[in-house]
């Protein structure tokens, strides 16, 4: 995988003005942003997201799922701690594409769950790579990340890249009654880790 850097901005946003970094897959043509906040690359550990791109969720509002509450707490989170770095990676709908996700969602409207509307399109479950996450991170100066994520294999694919994980920080947001059987799919199913955030960061905000 050839992931190139290619430019770096500022980006104010309501929780923090963040640098923008621009890259690009040049086999693919995709290309990827990387949002950082004070000193990545001294060598600390840094609190980090991976964070697959969710158009409905992420800029449309969906409550289908849990993606922009995530999103927003996490660049919420990294306000927070004043330093971390959240790479917005281009793979929507778990690999298979916006208009396969809208196919799977209209599946899903007549009963399947997340995982069988993706198998009776004739996709795998999850079809996401994060090779581009080394590059990435590797030109960003990080190597040790305090990954938020409730989803383990994720953290193993991370891993078997040689990307440290040094800890693994729950992101439980954006709970509601459309979204009940997806999370209970990804926590039944997809193994996801639910249920293990402090009351306290639960309480805050689960609803934007
Ligand atoms: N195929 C499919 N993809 C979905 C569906 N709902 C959400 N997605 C995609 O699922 C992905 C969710 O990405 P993340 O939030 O980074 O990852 P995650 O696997 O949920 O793990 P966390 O780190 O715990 O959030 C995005 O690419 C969404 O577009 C669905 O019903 N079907
Ligand atoms: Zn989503």
């Amino acid at each position: 995988m050839s992931v190139v850097f290619v430019a770096s901005s500022l980006l104010p946003t309501p929780f923090a003005v963040f640098t923008m970094h621009g890259f690009l897959d040049e086999e693919t043509g995709i290309e990827h942003v990387a949002l950082t906040l004070g000193d990545v690359a001294n060598g600390e550990a840094v609190l980090g997201r991976m964070h697959s791109e969710c158009l409905t969720g992420d800029a449309l509002f969906s409550l289908r799922c849990d993606c922009g509450f995530q999103l927003e707490a996490a660049m919420k989170a990294i306000a927070k701690e004043g330093r971390g770095i959240l790479l917005y990676l281009r793979q929507e709908g778990r690999g298979i594409g916006l208009l396969n996700k809208i196919r799977a969602y209209s599946l899903q409207d007549k009963g399947a769950d997340t995982v069988e509307a993706n198998e009776q399109l004739g996709f795998p479950a999850d079809m996401r790579q994060y090779d581009m996450c080394l590059p990435m991170l590797n030109h960003l100066g990080i190597n040790a990340i305090q990954l938020m994520t409730n989803n383990p294999k994720k953290i193993a694919a991370l891993k078997a890249l040689g990307i440290n994980v040094v800890e693994r920080k729950p992101i439980e947001f954006g709970k509601n009654r459309y979204n009940q059987n997806y999370l209970a799919t990804k926590a039944g199913k997809m193994g996801h880790l639910f249920g293990l955030q402090h009351q306290q960061e639960k309480s805050e905000d689960n609803t934007r």
